[in-house]
């Protein structure tokens, strides 16, 4: 092996416990967005034991925060996360849906693994750092709120990527491989109906009804998806439905949309449209509208240069190797999947590549823990699904790879996924990340000309497409709640 991957391998092998130790603790503690105040303190003094300098509250965000090693150029950024999903507390290392703590949260989407990856991965590099005697600085970005919160777009806003040079990241996936597509932006905005309260059988005439006024929004923006481009999305959550009298005229009531589409440009576009519709709503019910703007977060940018680079760490350090009772764990995981589950799963595969990639999705149908690394092909495609490391990516180049956590065909935000979170199957996703992560951030340190191309490749992107943040100044980060 390449002394640079060997390095990665064997001080995280080394160090193992420490990063098993710190996924399971966060998966113990499930936090939703921007509450995260025990996972980001975990990872943030874990990150001084290990020598790193640790500014808190970045950016005024409180659970954000930012660990630093080293000095001067390159500076290089590892992306951490640690929220956790509303609803989804489930037993470890079971196969049917049991709650840990009646409705709690979960960590249904492995960003346990995922700040803790990372976290081994700024260790490896520090190491490497401090044993050469190289000039650059490593970063951990501890970031909040991914889950309907876009902490790292506001992290971006408040000007905390400005002098970084390259991110690394990744996702737990049920397989190893890049992510190679695009991403969905999006748009959340808050709308609050006010109306009148009466009583709903003597003076229902003297009532204004805040919960009509959603329901005829909900419907007036069931008919305009029929009229928007293919690729968009409008989804909503009824967050307050004005209680639950009937015998009362709801003088209260709100409705929290999630606009996607490809380019920012489109979802700004249907947010208008959106916002006629709420306006009709009010007019029809005699009611007054609140609009209040949530978070935004833009579409992916992929960086080809620096996704050749990391595929080739993911190559050279190949993949976990699974023992038998954790093939007999995935195999009672895969029992209570579906079908559709699966193939929905082998789709998203097969998405991130092209012809190679469907016969990829097709060899693994049996498959319960990956043995094959997915092939890689740089492509137009467009992960239905969002995330805000979008906004990083078209501030610097960025590149995310996928390492396997869980059995083949589990999908996102689910109990099996939770169920899966903290076992060794896990675990070693994680550990294989981190590698991966730090392999890619060494082959920057040491090749500034590499470093270089991938700058001038998204350089030239932003010449013809420049960015702007989505979140408005003076919209801050709101918790679920
Ligand atoms: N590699 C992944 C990155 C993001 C997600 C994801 O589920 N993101 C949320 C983000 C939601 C948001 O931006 O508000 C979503 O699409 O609903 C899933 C896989």
């Amino acid at each position: 092996m390449d002394p640079i991957y060997q390095f990665v391998d064997d001080v995280i092998e080394a160090k193992r416990g420490t990063f098993t130790d710190i996924a399971d603790d966060i998966w113990d503690h499930p936090e939703t967005r921007f509450e995260e105040h025990w996972s980001a303190e975990r990872l943030a003094c874990a990150l001084e034991a290990e020598g790193f300098s640790v500014e808190r509250n970045a950016g005024n965000i409180k659970t954000a925060f930012v660990a630093s090693f080293g000095s001067g150029l390159p500076v290089i950024a590892l992306l951490g996360e640690y929220d956790a999903l509303a609803g989804l507390s489930q037993c470890s290392g079971e196969d049917s849906p049991n709650p840990l703590v009646e409705d709690a949260n979960g960590h249904g989407c492995g960003h346990n693994l995922l700040g803790s990856a990372a976290f081994a991965g700024a260790v490896a590099v520090k190491n490497w750092l401090e044993q050469s005697g190289a000039k650059g600085t490593v970063r951990f970005y501890g970031c909040p709120g991914e889950e309907g919160g876009s902490g790292k777009t506001f992290m971006v806003r408040e000007g905390l990527f400005d002098d970084v040079d390259a991110a690394i990241t990744w996702h737990p996936e049920a397989y190893a491989g890049m992510f190679s597509t695009s991403s969905l932006a999006n748009i959340q905005v808050a709308y609050r109906f006010n109306g009148i309260a009466a009583h709903a059988a003597n003076s229902p005439h003297l009532g204004r009804s805040a919960l009509d006024a959603v329901t005829l929004m909900t419907t007036g923006s069931n008919f305009l998806n029929e009229h928007i481009i293919e690729k968009a999305r409008v989804h909503y959550a009824i967050t307050n439905a004005g209680g639950i009298s009937p015998n009362v005229v709801q003088a209260q009531a709100e409705v929290l949309y999630l606009i996607r589409a490809p380019e920012m440009a489109q979802a700004q576009h249907i947010f208008e449209r959106i916002n006629k519709i709420a306006e009709g709503a009010a007019l029809m019910t005699e009611t007054t509208v609140n609009v209040r703007f949530d978070k935004a977060c833009s579409n992916y940018l992929p960086n080809r240069n620096l996704e050749a680079v990391m595929y080739q760490a993911l190559q050279a350090l190949g993949l976990p190797e699974w023992n038998e009772e954790e093939l007999a764990f995935a195999k009672k995981i895969r029992a209570t999947l579906t079908e559709n589950d699966l193939q929905n799963s082998l789709n998203n595969i097969a998405n991130t590549s092209n012809e190679e990639g469907k016969a990829f999705a097709r060899r693994h149908r049996e498959t319960l823990l990956i043995d094959e690394i997915a092939p890689y092909a740089a492509n137009d495609k467009i992960l239905p699904g969002s995330t805000d490391v979008g906004d990083v990516s078209w501030k610097v180049p960025v590149a995310q790879c996928f390492s396997p956590c869980f059995t083949v065909g589990t999908p996102l935000h689910t109990w099996q996924l939770v169920s899966q979170g903290r076992t060794s199957i896990a675990h070693k996703g994680m550990l294989h990340a981190g590698k991966v992560m730090a392999a890619t951030a060494l082959q920057l340190f040491t090749q500034p000309q590499t470093l270089e191309a991938c700058q001038s490749e998204l350089h030239a992107q932003l010449a013809e497409r420049p960015y702007q943040c989505p979140i408005p100044a003076g919209v801050t980060p709101s918790p679920l709640k």
